[in-house]
């Protein structure tokens, strides 16, 4: 029996947005084809013992292992039963056992697999100790040893699998489980005082219900396969009674004089596993839990440019140290493409330090992130042109997140990236001097001890003190502004052409981010680095920044001087309203705070206003 799929633990999407995915996935070619085999399947299996039941049931000894003819369209048994509608009676006891393993294995599993979550501790570490056990043991030689146990029968039978399946299941509740009550919501609730069962059955419940439905019916073709399996060794369905596996251990015997008993059942059981198959691709896609297929893909490259994307930049630097065309990042949405960058161009100049302001989710850090090359699938990231340092990044319209080579040494040491959260932009396994050392090893060319010192020396370059000693220390013994420093030490590495610095002091206090902007513009001064600066904050972009993008719902809908924008010379509607809901220390006691309406509707097209 194979293990469950590990599907992320999807946010579950509110009943009225499900029904309709669900409706949408099931008008596909895929829906439809899974409903239809699900219906024959489920059809068989009501009307199959109450058509055929007797049918089945007609012994005629003169006709004894026949082959197909007319009346008997597979032929007869070694009693003289017609063998089509013995298969048919039997579509029943088989899926049947199928479904109820398969329920038994997901409810225990997700029960065994949760109790951690709420149990005192010790009875977590019992279950979790438990659990690894049964683990070990192959599921087919548990579901065997059950069977014997429990003695043989169709029971037995579907009791046997359905705890062979539940380790496997009690795995992934658990990890599906455990990931869900580290969120902040959780925390929320434990707060405010909700007890450990409610938080169990109100969040974490309704969080891995969708991936472990998708499971569960994958997981029945392979309950399918095993029943039949045992049965067809003589430990499942004993006489009267049969199933498919019996069915076909008996039509064994004469496979080399009539075939057509064994295919036909093998037909059977082949039709049953990928119907059940199938549901679990639908449901997948339905609550959008599946990867992107091939043709999805090659959809999207064949996908015309959509009206409002922006080719021509704003504003032409000459001799950009970045040139970026037509810039797109789609995402997959279940069965459809969201572009969250829809198209954007701009230039940086050499030494220029560029803004980057926008409302949260306008693509600000998808853009920064796609030009560094740090995209990979599911995202799609096209461009003409993302020109970085001389070195053209696009290849087949296509901006690649997996680098190699002379593009990968020529990111590494010309372009430096400091992320929002420095609390996640360290690997917290490794000292930090180790990553500092990383580039100096992998594209300086330089020796283990070298690359060490050079760490230690950049180190003691962004104001980390006792560099030395830190470098030997693990990022979760630095502060927010030092891992933020260490990236900044990383970047100097090299001989940075391009900062990219997406957010990088708002998880930090005042004093310290102050600390970093300092650092940032020293880096610029002296090493001539250009910045690329990320910001929610347009006064700190302003005071930082000699221009400014404004990104609005994928777009850069205006490119001007932070003087412009000073003298209060924006043109386009949603910059101005940037600028107007910045709070003044000067505003009347008591006076409401200007800000931007939720859900207010800005012009997407962009305004040329550099003067
Ligand atoms: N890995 C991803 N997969 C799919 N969609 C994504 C991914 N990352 C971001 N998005 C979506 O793309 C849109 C733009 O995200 P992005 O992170 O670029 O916004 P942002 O302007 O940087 O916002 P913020 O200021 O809050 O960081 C958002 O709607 C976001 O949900």
């Amino acid at each position: 029996m194979t293990m469950p799929r590990d599907l992320p633990a999807a946010a579950p999407a509110g009943p009225r947005r499900r029904r309709g995915a669900l409706l949408s996935t099931l008008r596909s070619p895929l829906g439809i084809v899974a409903s239809l085999f699900l219906l024959t399947l489920v059809v068989l299996a009501v009307v199959g013992p109450l058509h055929w039941g007797e049918t089945a049931k007609v012994a005629e000894l003169t006709r004894l292992s026949e082959g197909p003819s007319a009346d008997h369209l597979l032929g007869t048994d070694a009693g003289g039963r017609d063998v089509l509608a013995r298969m048919l009676t039997a579509t029943r006891l088989s899926v049947l056992t199928a479904v109820l393993a398969t329920l038994i294995g997901v409810t225990l599993g997700v029960v065994l697999g949760l109790i951690p979550i709420v149990a005192p501790r010790w009875i977590a570490r019992a279950v979790n100790a438990a659990l690894g056990v049964a683990l070990a043991f192959p599921s087919l030689l548990l579901a065997i040893v059950v069977s014997v146990v429990l003695g043989v029968g169709a029971v037995s039978l579907t009791l046997a699998i359905g705890l062979a399946m539940a380790p496997a299941y009690a795995r992934l509740a658990q990890t599906l489980g455990s990931s869900v009550a580290g969120r902040d919501f959780v925390a929320a609730a434990r707060i405010l005082g909700v007890g450990r069962f409610r938080i169990l059955t109100r969040h974490v419940l309704p969080n891995v219900r969708d991936p472990l439905i998708v499971n569960a019916s994958i997981g029945a073709g392979t309950a399918l396969v095993a029943a039949t399996g045992l049965s067809f060794l003589g430990l499942g369905v004993q006489a009267p009674r049969y199933d498919w596996g019996r069915m076909l251990n008996e039509s064994l015997e004469g496979i080399f004089v009539n075939a057509a008993p064994s295919l036909g059942l093998a037909g059977a059981i082949v039709f049953a596993g990928v119907t059940f198959a199938l549901v679990g691709e639908t449901l997948s896609r339905a609550f959008g839990l599946h990867q992107p297929s091939r043709r999805l893909w090659r959809r999207l490259r064949r996908r015309p440019a959509s009206p409002g994307e922006q080719a021509a930049p704003l504003s032409v630097v000459d001799d950009p140290v970045l040139r970026v065309r037509d810039l797109k990042v789609s995402a997959p949405r279940g069965d459809w493409w969201a572009t969250p960058v829809r198209g954007v161009s701009f230039d940086i100049g050499r030494g220029e330090v560029v803004g980057v302001v926008g409302e949260s989710g306008s693509g600000k850090s998808l853009t920064c992130m796609a030009v560094a090359a740090l995209l990979e699938e599911p995202l799609e990231v096209t461009a003409d042109s993302v020109c970085f340092d001389g070195t053209e990044l696009v290849a087949g319209g296509r901006v690649s997140g997996q680098t190699s080579g002379e593009l990968a040494r020529r990111l590494g040491t010309r372009m430096g990236f400091v992320f929002q959260d420095p609390s996640t932009s360290l690997n917290p396994a490794l000292h930090v001097g180790t990553q500092v050392a990383e580039v100096g090893l992998l594209h300086g060319g330089l020796s283990r001890s070298a690359a060490h010192e050079r760490a230690v020396d950049r180190l003691d370059a962004v104001r980390i003190p006792d560099a030395a000693r830190r470098a030997h220390q693990y990022p979760h013994e630095f502060s927010g502004g030092m891992r933020q420093r260490a990236m900044m030490a990383m970047a100097l590495m090299g001989e940075p052409a391009l900062l990219i610095a997406d957010e990088p002091t708002t998880a930090l206090d005042v004093t310290v981010q102050r600390e970093v902007m300092a650092l940032l513009a020293e880096i610029n001064e002296v090493k001539g680095t250009a910045v690329l600066f990320v910001s929610h904050d347009i006064t700190l972009v302003a005071s930082f920044c000699t221009r400014v993008l404004v990104m609005y719902r994928g777009a850069i809908v205006e490119d001007l001087s932070t003087a412009d924008l000073a003298a209060g010379r924006a043109q386009h509607p949603y910059t101005r309203a940037l600028v107007e809901a910045v709070p003044h220390l000067d505003a009347e006691p008591g006076a409401e705070f200007a800000t931007i309406a939720e859900g207010a509707d800005f012009p997407t097209e962009p305004v040329r206003s550099r003067s």
